[in-house]
């Protein structure tokens, strides 16, 4: 479906990545099959653009507008320098870093490069987004920042996101669809559709209930009520 958003939610170990890697086309699946709008995957292909957790996924020796402008170049050779730019300057707008366009990676934040990332793949107009926790090495504050952002940008995408958390929150905050793995040997534990209104806020009835369902299919013990004491533990 176009413009969906699907969270894989799992316990750590119990192959998120590998599942997003296949989808992508990096791992050879032992048995079934993927199918993408009735085509096989069997490789690495621009329909299925990756976005990775490592804030090293950039070019470091080109600038952020270069590092958008190489891969439009490398794939579509019959556009022109001026449709390039056109592309590149759209983008950057999209996620505010138009300013920072002659900015090399090592003078961004964490976030900034994400931001970096994810549109240097949608310039591609991939089918399908795959994002692997691309948001788990960044603080707390940040990482909430990017989850709108990343709302945001998908309205006026209509790209399709599946993307890789251990973070139930995450899960919720974001996702229409999650699918559920069980802890190693992972197996679907279930398929929810979320329907939450947004903003999805924990203190809505509906949060918390989803929030302990789908802790309890993961495996874990905690309930939310238990881990928000955890959380305020270790802050104090
Ligand atoms: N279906 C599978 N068949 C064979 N090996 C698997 C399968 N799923 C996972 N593995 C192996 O299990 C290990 C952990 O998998 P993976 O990194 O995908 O888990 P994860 O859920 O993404 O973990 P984390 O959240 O910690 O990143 C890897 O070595 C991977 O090769």
């Amino acid at each position: 479906m176009e413009n969906d958003f699907l969270c894989i939610l799992g316990p750590s170990g119990c192959g998120k990545s590998t599942l997003l890697r296949c989808v992508a086309g990096y791992e050879k699946i032992d048995s079934g099959k993927i199918i993408l709008q009735g085509k096989e995957v069997s490789k690495p292909g621009t329909d299925r653009m990756m976005v990775f957790q490592d804030f090293n996924q950039l070019f470091p020796w080109l600038t952020v507008e270069k590092n958008i402008d190489y891969p439009l170049r490398v794939n579509y050779p019959k556009l022109s320098n001026m449709q390039r730019k056109e592309l590149t300057d759209y983008y950057l707008e999209l996620v505010n870093l138009y300013n920072f366009k002659g900015f090399y990676p090592h003078q961004l934040s964490g976030g900034m490069k994400q931001r970096v990332a994810i549109v240097r793949a949608l310039s591609l107009h991939p089918k399908l987004l795959l994002m692997d926790e691309p948001f788990g090495s960044l603080d707390a504050s940040t990482r909430y920042k990017l989850q709108k952002e990343l709302l945001r940008i998908c309205h006026h995408t209509d790209v399709t996101i599946i993307f890789v958390t251990h973070n139930i929150d995450e899960a919720i905050i974001l996702s229409n669809k999650i699918i559920v793995l069980s802890k190693q040997p992972g197996k679907i534990a279930d398929i929810i559709n979320n329907n939450i209104e947004k903003p999805r806020l924990p203190g809505i009835p509906e949060y918390g209930e989803l929030w302990n369902r789908l802790n309890e299919l993961m495996g874990l013990d905690k309930s939310i009520e238990e881990s928000a004491a955890l959380t305020r533990d270790e802050v104090i």
